[in-house]
C-alpha cells in the first residue's frame, strides 16, 4: 500500500466495501476502474485499457467510461452477471479539504437492476433469499422494479426448494450460506446466477419497511427469509423502497405442485427445445393487454390452484366474458392503451420517473373508470366483486394533468415540464425570459437599421454568452467605437454592448431559476405521488386481474373451449380432449381428439402401447395441460371435462433431459421415480413417457412392472403410462383398476398410417423399425431386423395370445376398430379382451451376434441422433457383423 496517493488509498478503502462488485469510482467526468477491475472490465466492455500514476512502483492499470453514458456499460455488465458498485463524490470538489469525499450509492445487480432493456417487456425480474431455520426452509422472492415480494416455507428438503425457486427463474438468489452452496450442488441452472451470502437485517429496519402489523404475521423461516432479502435490497440500493411494502406469504399446498421438468415437459412458459415462449401454454393463453396482465397470467399457469372454490370463481369471471363478446372487446380496448403501472410505480418509488413516466402513469389511471363502470354495468356479480370499491385514483391522474406539460422531455432538470398557470412565479419567470428575447429580437432590428448591416444577427453561445455578429465583409460598416469586440472568427467578428450583457444577466437568471423551479415542482409532483404508491398498486392489480380474465376468455372462445367442472372428487373424465397447443401450432390438419376416463370404482391407470410417432406423449401431455388449465381457471380443449383437484402432477416425458448436469438419462429417470413413490398422492397424477427404457430389456421391463404395480398397490392416483414393452399388457389381468390402450395405426401395403387415435387393448409391436426405415436407413438393415425380429419375436406372440396377429406381419387392424378409432372412445366403456402376455420369454439363442445386433437397433433413438452419429453407428454394426 505504500507509497499510493490518497486518492488510490482512498479507492482501495471502498473496493474493500464491495469486493465482488466492479467499482464505478467517479473522476470528474467518468467513472474510473483501477487494477483488476480494469482489467476485467476493459475485456468484458471492450474499452481501452491504460495506466496511471498511483504513486505505487508500477502504472496501475485503469479504464473508464463517461459518466452520461454509463448506464449502457453498467447494463451490459449487470446483463452478463456481474455487480455494479457506483462511488460517487458527495462533495463539491471545490470545496473539499485533500481528496473529495466518495461513497457507493447504489450497488446494481441482475436481481436489482431497474434500468434494463429487458424489463420493458413483459416479465418479472426476480432476486430471491433462501434460508434454514430449525428443520424448516424459506424461500422469499421479490422483484424491484414491480414491488412483489412473495415468501413461503416448507420442511427441509433441498429438491421442493430448487422447484419452488424455479418458478420464480431468479436472475440472483441470496441467502444463508451454508444452503446456498447445497442449492448450488444440486441444482443446474440455464443461466449465470450469481450467489451471495447474506444475513438478516437488523429488525427495527425491518420493521420501518413494512410495519409491525405485516410482519407479526410471519415467523421462523419466512420471516428470515423476508429480513435476508430486504437487508441485501437495503444495502445495494441504498434508499427507501416505499412499493416494497406488501408481503405476499403463502402455504406451497395452496397450489398444484409441479417440479422443473414437469413444467419443462409440459412446456408451459417454455418450449424444451429452444426455451421460447411461442409454442408453450403461456404464449397460447397470453392475450393480455398489459405487461401487468401477462405477468400475473405466467404467475397463475405457475401456480394452478387446490380450492374449488376460487378455481369456479375464476372461471366464473371467465365464463362471463366469453359469452359476452361485446363486452369483452371492450374491456380489451380499455386494457389496450394501460401503461406498466406497476414498474411506474416501481420508478415513482425508486425516483427515476421522468415526466414521461408521469403522464404515462395519468394516462393509464384515466382508464380505471370506464373499465370498472363496464364491469358494473356487465350485470355480472363477479365483474363488478372484482371492481368494487376500485379506486381510480382520480386526484393523482388530476393533479399531474394540472402540473406536467401534455409532452414533457425525457430529461428533468432541463426545463419544459411545469403547465403554464401552474407556478405563478414560474410564469413571472418565463414572461421575463420571453420579454428578454423579444428586447433582443428588437436591438438585432435595430442595430441592422444603424450600422446598416443586414446580416447582422444576435447569437449566444456557453463561453461568452450573448453576442453580435458582423460578417469581415461588413466590417467597415460599423461606426468606430460603437461595440466592444469580443471574439475573431474566420468570417466574422462578435462583440458585445454594456446594454446586451446587462439584459443577458437578467435572461439567463430567470432561465436558470427557471430550469431549477421546474425540477424543484417536478420533484414534489414525484413525492407526492410517491405517498400514494399502494393505492396505485392496488389499482393496477384490479387491471391486471381483470385483463388476465378477458385473456383466458378470448383465447377460450376463440378456440372453442368449454368450461371444465371442477370438484373436490377423484374421478377424470374428459370427453374429446385436444392438446390445446400442438393443436394451435398445427397448419391445417385436424387434431384428432381423445377421451379420458379415469374412474376410482372403475380404472384409474392407463397403460398405454403403439409404435413410436403415433401420439402417445401428445395424449398424455393434454390429460395433464387440461387439469392444469383447468385448475388455473380456464376453460380447455375438449367437448366436455370434469376435473378433480389435482395436487401433483409428475412426468416423466422424453430423454436427454439432465445432460449438463452429468447424469444419466436413466439414473434421472429414476431418481423422478424415487421422488414420485415418495410424495405421490392419491389426488396426484403421474405421466410416464417409455418407463424403463433406458436400460437393458429385461431390466427395464422388470422396473416398468414393479413402478407400475407400485402405483397401482401403494398410491392410487391417475396414472397414465406408455411403454414399448408391449409384453406388459399382461398386466391389466392382475391389476384391476389398469386398462391397456393404444394408438390406433392403419396399415395398407407397406404404409403404415397413424390415426392419432387411442383405442382400447395392447398393441402388438412398436413399429420401431417401420420407424428405422422412415428414418432413412438403408434396405439391408432394415431387412435383417425384421428378420431378426421375427425370429426373436416368435415365441412371445405363440405364447402370449396377442390378437393383432403375428408382430411385424404388419397385419391390417380390422376395419371395425378402425371406424371405432374415428369415433369417440370413452376409455370406460372398453369392452376388448385384454392383450395378455407372460411373464419374460426365452430369447433364441441361435445366432447371438444378430441378436446381439436386434437388441442394439432396438435400444437406437433415431430421434436423438444425427445423421453423423447414424452413420458412425452403421458403419460399427458393418464392422461387427464382419467380425
Ligand atoms: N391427436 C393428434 N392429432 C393430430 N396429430 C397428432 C396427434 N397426436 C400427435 N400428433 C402429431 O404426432 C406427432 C408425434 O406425436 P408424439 O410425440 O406424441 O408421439 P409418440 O407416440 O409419443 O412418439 P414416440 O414414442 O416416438 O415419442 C406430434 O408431434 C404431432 O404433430
Amino acid at each position: 500500500m505504500a507509497g499510493y496517493t490518497p486518492m488510490i488509498l482512498q479507492y482501495l478503502a471502498i473496493k474493500e466495501e464491495t469486493k465482488d462488485a466492479f467499482l464505478f469510482f467517479r473522476l470528474g467526468d467518468f467513472y474510473e476502474m483501477f487494477f483488476e477491475d480494469a482489467i476485467a472490465a476493459s475485456r468484458e466492455l471492450e474499452i481501452t485499457l491504460t495506466g496511471r500514476e498511483g504513486g505505487g512502483e508500477q502504472k496501475i492499470p485503469m479504464c473508464g467510461v463517461p459518466y452520461h453514458s454509463a448506464e449502457n456499460y453498467i447494463i451490459r455488465l449487470v446483463e452478463k452477471g456481474y455487480k455494479v458498485a457506483i462511488c460517487e463524490q458527495v462533495e463539491d470538489p471545490a470545496a473539499a479539504k485533500g481528496v473529495v469525499r466518495r461513497e457507493i450509492v447504489r450497488i446494481i445487480t441482475p436481481g436489482t437492476v431497474m434500468e434494463s432493456k429487458s424489463l420493458e417487456g413483459k416479465t418479472n425480474n426476480f432476486i430471491a433469499a433462501v434460508v434454514r431455520v430449525g428443520g424448516m426452509l424459506g424461500l422469499s422472492a421479490c422483484d424491484l422494479s414491480t414491488g412483489e415480494l412473495y415468501v413461503t416455507s416448507f420442511p427441509e428438503q433441498i429438491e421442493a426448494l430448487i422447484d419452488e425457486i424455479n418458478v420464480y427463474q431468479p436472475s440472483e438468489l441470496v441467502g444463508d450460506s451454508e444452503l446456498i452452496d447445497k442449492v448450488q450442488a444440486a441444482a443446474v441452472w440455464n443461466r449465470q446466477l450469481p450467489l451471495t451470502a447474506r444475513e438478516p437485517m437488523a429488525e427495527e429496519k425491518l420493521t420501518e419497511q413494512y410495519g409491525e402489523a405485516e410482519l407479526n404475521r410471519l415467523s421462523g423461516a419466512r420471516l428470515r427469509a423476508v429480513s435476508v432479502l430486504t437487508g441485501y435490497l437495503d444495502e445495494t440500493q441504498k434508499r427507501s423502497l416505499g412499493h416494497v411494502r406488501t408481503i405476499n406469504s403463502y402455504e406451497p399446498n395452496q397450489y398444484m405442485i409441479l417440479d422443473h421438468y414437469t413444467r419443462r415437459n409440459l412446456e408451459l412458459t417454455e418450449t424444451v427445445r429452444d426455451r421460447n415462449k411461442k409454442g408453450s401454454l403461456l404464449w397460447l393463453l397470453d392475450r393480455t393487454q398489459t405487461s401487468m396482465g401477462a405477468r400475473l397470467l405466467r404467475r397463475w399457469i405457475d401456480k394452478p390452484l387446490l380450492s374449488s372454490t376460487t378455481v369456479n370463481a375464476r372461471l366464473d369471471a371467465v365464463e362471463t366474458l366469453y359469452l359476452n363478446l361485446i363486452l369483452r372487446d371492450d374491456i380489451r380496448a380499455e386494457l389496450q392503451p394501460i401503461y406498466d403501472l406497476e414498474r411506474l410505480v416501481g420508478r415513482v418509488a425508486f425516483g427515476n420517473a421522468n415526466g414521461r413516466d408521469l403522464n404515462a402513469l395519468r394516462s393509464s389511471l384515466r382508464r380505471i373508470p370506464r373499465l370498472t363502470a363496464l364491469c358494473e354495468q356487465s350485470g355480472s356479480v363477479v365483474l363488478r366483486a372484482i371492481v368494487e370499491g376500485t379506486d381510480d385514483c382520480a386526484d393523482l391522474a388530476d393533479l399531474i394533468e394540472t402540473v406536467l406539460v401534455e409532452e414533457p422531455p425525457v430529461a428533468i432538470r432541463e426545463g419544459g415540464l411545469i403547465r403554464a398557470g401552474y407556478d405563478a412565479y414560474l410564469d413571472q419567470l418565463r414572461e421575463a425570459s420571453m420579454n428578454g428575447k423579444k428586447w433582443l429580437a428588437e436591438l438585432e432590428r435595430q442595430e441592422r437599421e444603424a450600422t446598416g448591416v443586414k446580416s447582422l444577427k444576435i447569437g449566444y453561445n456557453k463561453v461568452f454568452g450573448y453576442y453580435l455578429e458582423v460578417s469581415k465583409a461588413n466590417l467597415s460598416m460599423l461606426p468606430e467605437g460603437r461595440y466592444e469586440r469580443k471574439q475573431t472568427l474566420a468570417n466574422a467578428e462578435r462583440f458585445v454592448t454594456p446594454e446586451l450583457k446587462e439584459k443577458e444577466r437578467l435572461i439567463l437568471e430567470a432561465e436558470d431559476k427557471m430550469v431549477d423551479l421546474e425540477y424543484e415542482r417536478f420533484i414534489e409532483l414525484r413525492d407526492h405521488l410517491a405517498l400514494h404508491l399502494h393505492r396505485l398498486q392496488k389499482a393496477a392489480a384490479v387491471i391486471a386481474e381483470l385483463d388476465v380474465y378477458q385473456s383466458l376468455a378470448t383465447v377460450s372462445a376463440e378456440r372453442r373451449f368449454v368450461r371444465p367442472q371442477v370438484s373436490e372428487g377423484y374421478d377424470l373424465h374428459i370427453e374429446e380432449g385436444k392438446h390445446p397447443v400442438v393443436e394451435a401450432m398445427m397448419d391445417g390438419t385436424p387434431f384428432i381428439a381423445n377421451g379420458t376416463a379415469l374412474h376410482k370404482d372403475e380404472q384409474w391407470m392407463l397403460l398405454i402401447t403403439g409404435p413410436n410417432m403415433a401420439g402417445k406423449s401428445t395424449y398424455m401431455r393434454q390429460v395433464a395441460l387440461i387439469c392444469i388449465m383447468a385448475q388455473l381457471g380456464c376453460f380447455v380443449p375438449a367437448k366436455s371435462a370434469a376435473v378433480p383437484l389435482i395436487d401433483r402432477i409428475f412426468t416423466r416425458i422424453g430423454a436427454a433431459d439432465d445432460l449438463i448436469g452429468g447424469q444419466s438419462t436413466f439414473m434421472v429417470e429414476m431418481k423422478d421415480i424415487q421422488l414420485m413413490t415418495e410424495k405421490a398422492t392419491a389426488n396426484s397424477l403421474v405421466i410416464i413417457d417409455e418407463l424403463g427404457r433406458g436400460t437393458s430389456t429385461g431390466e427395464g421391463m422388470a422396473i416398468a412392472q414393479a413402478v407400475i404395480e407400485y402405483v397401482h398397490h401403494h398410491i392410487g392416483c391417475k396414472a397414465l403410462v406408455s411403454t414399448h414393452f408391449h409384453e406388459l399388457a399382461h398386466l391389466e389381468e392382475s391389476l384391476p383398476s389398469l386398462t391397456n390402450a393404444r394408438m390406433a395405426v392403419e396399415e395398407s401395403g407397406d404404409n403404415v398410417t397413424f390415426l392419432r387415435k387411442l383405442i382400447p387393448g395392447a398393441a402388438s409391436t412398436s413399429y420401431g423399425i417401420y420407424c428405422a426405415q422412415l428414418a432413412g436407413l438403408p434396405q439391408s438393415i432394415i431387412g435383417r431386423a425384421y428378420e431378426l425380429l421375427e425370429e426373436t419375436e416368435k415365441p412371445v406372440a405363440a405364447k402370449s395370445g396377442i390378437t393383432d396377429g403375428p408382430a411385424y406381419n404388419l397385419s391390417k387392424i380390422q376395419p371395425d376398430k378402425v371406424a371405432e378409432a374415428r369415433g369417440i372412445v370413452q376409455l370406460s366403456i372398453f369392452d376388448e379382451p385384454a392383450a395378455a402376455v407372460e411373464a419374460e420369454t426365452p430369447r433364441r439363442k441361435a445366432n447371438p451376434k444378430a441378436e446381439q445386433l436386434a437388441e442394439q437397433l432396438r435400444k437406437l433413438d433415431l430421434f436423438n441422433l444425427t445423421p453423423m452419429q447414424a452413420m458412425q453407428w452403421l458403419n460399427d454394426m458393418k464392422n461387427k457383423l464382419n467380425d
